[in-house]
């Protein structure tokens, strides 16, 4: 991988920047990272080479040091040893004049996969390569760091997937800080003006945040860079949700952090990695920025996005070390979040988006979606589905051109045919202007490009807007794939250093080495046959070997009629071998005209890859059109396979006619059901468990994605308005994947939610309030559909076993009730998953307790005490049982008999066995007391309550 030719690379003597980490303590004391302290006691005693290592270890000490020795990378004393842990791989050790040191070392034609699980451990790995050909080096070979591997920057096709990678930046800028700034043009806007802003559609550029707004001016930024594909983006926000919601939805694999901010302000999930505060001045940061942008402030909004991308770039071309500026990076860009239907991490989870409950990527909408037949159309599409629009206009236009292609089934076709040809250009023209591409990236592009002028031909007839836009984008660049067929040979070798690589007839030059080294090598080939005629020895014979070249091998017994000007080369045991002064000359002649070719076909090949790189800014630009089409594409033969409908847009609510959900209709029978928000924006929904509801509730929120980022729908019928944020909130216990299944981050979330939805929003609310006690729950419930009926007006839906809950429907207006009906016939109950008007009387959890394997004694036990509820919870005294009580009917209606049944045993019983009851009682209320209800999973909880009842029964006995 790391192995590439690195142009321009320094000598590790010229380093004069030396650790861009000396104003930031080390995080963590690890031994794997620095210089190793028994080398830097006595760094006066050490080989040169070794200085050198500890020279590099002390340059990259945040970084674990790989050093080239030959063909392995090896690691020292604290490093090897981490390394031969992590990687399994032999301990060994290095033995010099200066003392032993413990050593390991990776295979540099393997060092990839070895890499990754060093990523994965949690390290930088910075690669010290020999930058100097060992055989001409003087004294020690020059090595240099050539690379920085950090997750967030990793560029090797071997360890990338083919999604985004992307780092980010935070900053933050307080109003006392930019007051005065420099260059702080646009004033940030009062929370009215933002709140103003916001109503307009979302479509204005000023920087501002939603939601809840920090006191004061503070500005929070984040710049983000696919350094494997140059895509580069900022924004900035007042709020620090806001900001939160952009790292959830972009979900970096490493976040750098501004002096300002501590990795505890934000939930960040990748490596998070401190940088150079000097990197965070505004004019150090700024200075960075013009080298890719000459006028930041006509890009970005305010001083925190600039020292955001200011660092970031600084920070990229500080892990590509030999490379400078990146020259892929070739638009920064900069956004507004407010552009975008809100999507936080909450939701996207809950709603399978992107991973499952089990954090894998099967059974999610994604899935569902994915029939890209391209890596820049599976790219494309994740944007898409991260970023759902706001702007009815883009929509609309996504929408006509799914449309279009939905009727033409055979441009689809072919289109998606030829799209399959199209390789990731992407990262191909980043490899390029890195100068990190071979001959075979180059043929590569020419494939792709090849495509391109067929699939004008098949759009040709493309009447709606976005395909004409994609027909018209697509730019063949003919010259650059002119130069690459004329210039590179059709099957070229993956080294470019060894020949082979430039066609002939390209460059003249190169064919007139190439013609002095073949005409050698055949007048080579027919000496054999001229020098058996002239000795008239017959066994004579010419070869070739790498040490000794050219010779003529001559057997001992005809060793006297070798002619005189043959000079002994090499003695062999039954024969000699002579050169002559003739094929000395020749033989010179084959080697400096095929070692010229080669390294002319270097040159030519380098100056080739240059003339393209200056050509990247189009190459992405043709690859952004063949990501969108094929997107469309994809959407378009979605929609026809699983027969989705257009969604239309209008401002009277959700309006859905047989509506599913798209994940789970591919894995099961499924009942479609209608949605009907339009007049009464608010249901509750009720229904057994196991019925429905979540998957109900989820289905609606995921045909607003699929709508709003342009696709069309699962549903016969659809109406809906621009729905501004997602919200979710699925009860606790099915979040106990994510081991956070605490009352605690139920309510936080339910906060967000409170402070953060407006009118334009869909709220789901799965289940509020399960996790404390049902009187707590019951109100919280209640109240919460108070405060968002009577202050936010959200369209919500609002699942809940609370049945009560269901009269507040009667009382508020715009609230509706519906209800998942459930068969129970002969004690079999079938769920029917259709959605009907109305409110459910029962939960039926007893059955479903049962259908998931509960033991009998638990769910008979269960069905006694849901039947004898009613009589307990009437103050009757001491209220004793007997623990004998058979139990009624399961549903309930017999609670007066079993309470009959108590009394009698009451008034049978001795003093003394009252007395003993009574303590176990006490006790079991402590127990009861001591219970955390919030923590408690139903199915401990039926456990908890199974030990409580043996408890009262053993005693009875
Ligand atoms: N419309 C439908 N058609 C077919 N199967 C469905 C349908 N809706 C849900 N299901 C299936 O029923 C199961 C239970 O659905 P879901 O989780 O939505 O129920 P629920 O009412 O929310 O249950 P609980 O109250 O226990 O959370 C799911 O596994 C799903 O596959």
């Amino acid at each position: 991988m790391i192995r590439n030719e690195i142009p321009g690379t320094k000598a590790f003597t010229e380093i004069t920047r030396k650790s861009l980490y000396d104003a930031v303590p080390r995080a963590s004391m690890d031994a794997a990272l620095g210089p190793p302290e028994g080398m830097t006691a006595s760094r006066e005693d050490l080989t040169p080479m070794m200085t050198q290592y500890v020279e590099l270890c002390e340059a990259y000490d945040d970084a674990l040091l790989l050093f080239q020795m030959g063909d392995f990378y090896e690691a020292f004393c604290g490093a090897a040893e981490t390394i031969s842990r992590e990687l399994e791989i032999t301990l060994t050790q290095r033995e010099d004049s200066t003392g032993t040191y413990p050593m390991a070392g990776i295979p540099i034609d393997n060092a990839a996969t070895y890499v990754e699980t060093l990523l994965d451990a949690g390290y930088r790995i910075a690669v010290a390569e020999q930058i100097e050909d060992a055989d001409e080096a003087t004294g020690v070979v020059d090595r240099a760091v050539t690379r920085v591997v950090t997750p967030g920057t990793v560029v090797e096709d071997e360890l990338l997937a083919p999604g985004n990678n992307y780092v980010a930046c935070l900053a933050r800028a307080d109003a006392a800080d930019t007051a005065g700034g420099a260059h702080d043009t646009t004033a940030e806007p009062t929370a009215d003006e933002a709140a103003a802003t916001e109503t307009d559609g979302g479509t204005s550029a000023k920087a501002s945040g939603n939601g809840d707004v920090e006191p004061s001016g503070t500005t929070h930024a984040v710049a983000f860079v696919d350094v494997s594909t140059g895509e580069f983006r900022a924004t900035s926000a007042d709020s620090q949700g806001t900001i939160q919601d952009e790292l959830d939805r972009l979900a970096p694999a490493e976040v750098v952090l501004a002096p300002e901010i501590s990795d505890g302000n934000f939930d960040i999930d990748g490596m998070v990695t401190p940088h150079d505060a000097a990197a965070f001045e505004p004019e150090t940061a700024r200075e960075r920025v013009t080298s890719y942008a000459p006028n930041p402030e006509a890009v970005f909004e305010c001083d925190a996005e600039i020292r955001a991308a200011g660092a970031l770039l600084d920070y990229a071309e500080h892990t590509q070390v030999a490379e400078g500026e990146l020259g892929h990076v070739t638009r920064l860009t900069r956004y507004d979040p407010r552009e975008r239907m809100g999507l936080d991490a909450t939701a996207l989870r809950s709603l399978d988006v992107f991973e499952n409950h089990a954090g894998g990527d099967d059974h999610t909408l994604v899935a569902v979606l994915d029939e890209t037949t391209c890596a820049l159309g599976r790219r494309e599409l994740d944007h898409w589905l991260r970023r759902p629009l706001l702007d009815q206009a883009v929509i609309e236009a996504r929408l006509d051109a799914v449309e279009e292609l939905t009727h033409e089934s055979l441009v689809r076709e072919e289109a998606r045919e030829l799209l399959r040809e199209v390789y990731d250009i992407e990262r191909l023209v980043a490899r390029v202007s890195r100068g990190r591409a071979n001959a075979r990236d180059l043929r590569a592009l020419k494939t792709t490009l090849d495509v391109v002028p067929r699939l004008r031909e098949v759009l040709s007839d493309a009447e709606s807007d976005l395909l004409v836009e994609c027909r018209e984008g697509l730019d063949g660049l003919d010259d650059v794939r002119g130069l690459i067929g004329r210039a590179i040979q059709a099957e070229p070798p993956a080294e470019i250093t060894e020949g082979g690589v430039i066609a002939q007839g390209f460059d003249d030059d190169l064919d007139d080495l190439r013609s002095t080294a073949r005409e050698g090598r055949e007048w080579v080939a027919s000496l054999e046959d001229r020098e058996r005629e002239r000795t008239g020895i017959d066994s004579l014979s010419v070869g070739h070997t790498e040490v000794h070249g050219y010779y003529i091998e001559v057997t001992n017994a005809n060793l006297d009629a070798v002619p005189e000007e043959y000079t002994r080369r090499q003695t062999l045991k039954n024969s000699e071998r002579f050169y002559t002064p003739e094929l000395e000359r020749r033989e010179d002649e084959i080697l400096g005209a095929a070692e010229r070719a080669d390294s002319r076909e270097h040159q030519l090949f380098t100056d080739i890859r240059d003339e393209i790189a200056a050509e990247t800014d189009r190459v992405q630009h043709l690859a952004d059109h063949l990501a969108t089409l094929d997107v469309l594409c994809t959407l378009a033969d979605i929609a026809v396979e699983n027969d989705y409908a257009r969604p239309e847009f209008g401002n009277d609510g959700i309006a859905i006619r047989d509506g599913r959900h798209p994940v789970v209709e591919r894995h099961a029978e499924f009942v479609p059901n209608d949605a009907d928000l339009c007049e009464e924006p608010f249901a509750i929904v009720t229904g057994p468990n196991m019925a429905g509801k979540s998957t109900y509730m989820r289905q609606i929120a995921l045909i607003a994605i699929l709508a709003q980022m342009g696709s069309f729908v699962p549903a016969q019928e659809v109406r809906l308005p621009i729905v501004d944020r997602v919200f979710t909130r699925v009860g606790a216990s099915d979040d106990i994947a994510g081991g956070q299944s605490t009352f605690m981050r139920e309510m936080s979330e339910l906060t967000d939610i409170l402070h953060g939805a407006t009118a334009d929003s869909l709220v789901l609310l799965d289940e509020v309030g399960r996790g404390t006690s049902t009187t707590d729950g019951e109100a919280i419930a209640r109240a919460v559909t108070e405060f968002i009926h009577d202050e936010i007006g959200a369209t919500t839906l609002f699942a809940t076993h609370y049945h009560d809950l269901t009269e507040i429907a009667a009382e508020l207006d715009g609230v509706q009730t519906l209800q998942f009906a459930a068969d129970r016939t002969d004690g079999e109950v079938t769920f029917l998953h259709t959605v009907t008007e109305g409110a459910a009387s029962a939960s039926y959890g007893v059955d479903v307790a049962r259908m998931a394997g509960v033991p009998d004694p638990v769910v008979e036990r269960s069905r006694d005490l849901v039947s004898g509820t009613a009589g307990r919870d009437r103050p009757s005294g001491d209220d004793k049982r007997d623990g004998h009580d058979d139990g009624g009917p399961a549903d309930g209606g017999h609670g007066g008999e079993a309470d009959d049944s108590s009394g009698r045993a009451d008034a049978d019983s001795a003093a003394e066995t009252d007395r003993d009851e009574a303590a176990i009682r006490a006790e079991i209320v402590a127990e009861l007391r001591s219970l955390r209800i919030a923590e408690t999973t139903p199915v401990e909880a039926l456990v908890r309550l199974d030990g409580l009842k043996r408890r009262l029964d053993d005693e009875n006995h």
